[in-house]
C-alpha cells in the first residue's frame, strides 16, 4: 500500500488544508492530479486553490468521496458533525480517513461515520507548506499498521512525523500544532521592541528571522540541549543576563506553562464539542 495513484480528498479548504497541499505538491511524491478539495460553500476559495496549486476542486462532494482512497478531514472541529452526518452514507470501509482536527478522537469520527472504517488522527502544523511540519500520528481502532505506513508516507512529504498514543494528542496540539504561532508571537514582540530601540523594520525582520532560523538549527544540529545553548550566550553580567532576568522576574516560564495548559484544555473542550 503506497501513495502511487491514490486519490486524496480534503474535506475543508482552509489554512491547514492549504499548508498541507502546498507541502505535498513540493514534496513531489504525490502529484496535483491525485489531490481533490472541497469545502462548505466558498467557491472563490476553491478557485484560488485550483489556480494556485493545480489541484482538482469541486463542490460535488458525492462524486469526490466515492472516488477517494484517502479522505483528509480538515474542517473546524465544531463543524465535524454538520459536515459528516449528511454524507456519512457515502463512506466505504476500504477508504482511509485522516483527521487533522484538534481535539476530536478517532472513536468519535468512527462513531459518526457509523462504519468500521480506519481512522488516523494527525496533528501537523502550518510549516507543512515548506516541508518543515512536525506531525504526530495515532491510529484509531480499525486502522492497521498498513494505514499508519500510508499516513506516515503522506505526512513525511511535508516534514517529520512521530507516532504517539492518542491520549497525548491534546498536549501535542498545544505544543507543536499551535507552536508556530507562539514563535511568531514572540517574533512580533521582538520586532516591536527592535523598532522601539531605533532599528528599521526591515533590518529588524531580517536579523530576527535569521536569529530564529539559527537557533532552530542549533537545537537540531549542535547536539546540545537548550539550557546549555542559552548558557553559552549568557556572559556573566552581560546583556543576555540583563534581558533574561527581566523575563525571569516577569514569570516568563510560568506564562509559557499557562499558555500550553490553556491550549491543551481548549483541545479537550473541542473534543467534547464545546
Ligand atoms: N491552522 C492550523 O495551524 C492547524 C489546524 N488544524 C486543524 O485543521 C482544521 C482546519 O483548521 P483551519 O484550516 O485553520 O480552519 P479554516 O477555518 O481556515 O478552514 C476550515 C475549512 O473547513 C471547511 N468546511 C466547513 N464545513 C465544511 C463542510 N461541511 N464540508 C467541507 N468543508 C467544510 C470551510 O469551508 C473551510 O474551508 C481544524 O480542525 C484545526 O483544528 C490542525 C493543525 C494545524
Ligand atoms: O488553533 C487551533 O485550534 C488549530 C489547532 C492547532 C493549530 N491550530
Amino acid at each position: 500500500m503506497d501513495l502511487i495513484n491514490k486519490s486524496i480528498l480534503f474535506l475543508g479548504a482552509g489554512s491547514a488544508a492549504e499548508a498541507i497541499i502546498s507541502g505535498i505538491i513540493k514534496g513531489k511524491v504525490v502529484s496535483n492530479n491525485q489531490l481533490f478539495v472541497t469545502n462548505r460553500e466558498n467557491e472563490e476559495r476553491l478557485s484560488y486553490l485550483q489556480e494556485r496549486y493545480q489541484v482538482i476542486c469541486s463542490r460535488h462532494k458525492e462524486e469526490l468521496i466515492s472516488k477517494a482512497d484517502i479522505i483528509i478531514l480538515a474542517m473546524k472541529p465544531n463543524d465535524l458533525e454538520k459536515s459528516i452526518l449528511p454524507i456519512k452514507a457515502l463512506f466505504k470501509e476500504n477508504q482511509l480517513i485522516i483527521s487533522i482536527l484538534a481535539g476530536k478522537s478517532t472513536d468519535k469520527i468512527t462513531d459518526l461515520i457509523g462504519l468500521p472504517i480506519p481512522v488516523i488522527r494527525a496533528m501537523p502544523n502550518t510549516s507543512a507548506s515548506i516541508g518543515y511540519a512536525a506531525t504526530a500520528l495515532t491510529k484509531g481502532k480499525y486502522a492497521i499498521e498498513q494505514h499508519m505506513i500510508q499516513a506516515k508516507q503522506l505526512f513525511q512529504t511535508i516534514g517529520m512525523t512521530t507516532i504517539v498514543k492518542e491520549d497525548d494528542m491534546h498536549a501535542i496540539t498545544a505544543i507543536s500544532g499551535s507552536g508556530p504561532a507562539y514563535i511568531y508571537y514572540l517574533v512580533e514582540a521582538l520586532e516591536k521592541a527592535a523598532i522601539e530601540a531605533g532599528l528599521s523594520s526591515s533590518v529588524a525582520r531580517e536579523l530576527i528571522t535569521q536569529t530564529v532560523i539559527g537557533a532552530g538549527n542549533m537545537l537540531r544540529l549542535s547536539g546540545e540541549d537548550p539550557e546549555t545553548l542559552r548558557q553559552k550566550i549568557t556572559s556573566p553580567n552581560g546583556t543576555t543576563e540583563a534581558g533574561i532576568s527581566i523575563l525571569e522576574n516577569n514569570h516568563f516560564r510560568r506564562i509559557v506553562m499557562e499558555c500550553v495548559k490553556g491550549a491543551k484544555e481548549r483541545s479537550e473542550e473541542l473534543g467534547n464539542g464545546q
